[in-house]
């Protein structure tokens, strides 16, 4: 399975973050990837899509490390991170929000916040205190317990978490699962300004189209393979796309 349409071309010199090349991987013995690509320029918002059990968080799952690449690459500002360690990965710079317990709900937001940080040596209070500025309603929760927080709050606190280690990379499982319409909304907002802060951004989104309404790129897998590539426009704007995986 290699069949791709519409792969994007783009120039020699972009300044690519993270690439995904000719990658296998899976579960035991059972093969969920195959030769599968795809590249994170340090700007971008890349969104995956596609039907369920295709393999999208299959593949967060093995660039953050939780999975070892049966064969190909994952590479990091160019050097191989695949097989490494997740606590090693966050790092170098990778940071992976889960689509489920992304937050410690016994602990409160200022505790979920330094855990977030603990793979840092340094002071936590300049990061914290600027996150706290950047997510106001953190601010006025931050000795609640993160169980107490609605769904739309706990996924900016999940995205707050990860932020502490100032990841130049954010992986992130569906953010929108489970939120009312408004209530996604607003999170694909936060997604889009963690972004606009100098954050590449390679989401698995259920929600298709407004996922690609946010991004840059998209690619659309199907059978653990890349079946789609293009910038987010483009995808949308094409028929057999929308026909086959945005519901027409
Ligand atoms: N821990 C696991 N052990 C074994 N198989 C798994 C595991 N997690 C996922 N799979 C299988 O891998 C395949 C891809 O799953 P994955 O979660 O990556 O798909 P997805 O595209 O993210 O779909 P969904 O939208 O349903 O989450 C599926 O067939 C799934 O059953």
């Amino acid at each position: 399975m290699s069949a791709s349409t519409g792969v994007i071309e783009r120039d020699a010199d972009e300044d690519v973050v993270l690439s995904v090349e000719n990658v296998d991987s899976g579960y035991g013995d059972v093969q969920v990837l195959d030769d599968l690509s795809m590249t994170l320029a340090e700007d971008e918002i890349a969104c995956l899509v596609g039907p369920n059990g295709a393999g999208k968080s299959t593949v967060l799952k093995t660039v953050f490390g939780m999975l070892t690449p049966w064969e190909g690459h994952v590479k990091y500002h160019g050097d191989d991170i695949g097989g490494m360690a997740p606590e090693d990965i966050v790092r170098t710079g990778i940071g992976y929000v889960p689509q489920t317990e992304n937050v410690f709900g016994n602990l409160t937001i200022e505790e979920n916040l330094r855990m977030g940080g603990v793979a840092r040596s340094d002071d936590l209070d300049p990061i914290i205190d600027q996150l706290y500025d950047r997510f106001p309603l953190l601010t006025e929760k931050q000795s609640a317990k993160a169980r107490t927080l609605s769904g739309g709050q706990r996924q900016v606190l999940a995205f707050a978490r990860a932020l502490v280690m100032e990841p130049d990379v954010l992986l992130i499982d569906e953010p929108s699962a489970g939120l009312a319409p408004n209530t996604a909304d607003e999170v694909f907002a936060d997604v889009q300004a963690v972004n606009e802060l100098g954050t590449a951004i390679l989401m698995v989104e259920q929600n298709a189209r407004k996922g690609l309404a946010i991004s840059d790129k998209g690619f659309v897998l199907d059978q653990g393979t890349v079946a789609y590539a293009d910038d987010a426009d483009g995808l949308l704007d094409n028929p057999e796309v929308s026909r086959l995986y945005l519901g027409g």
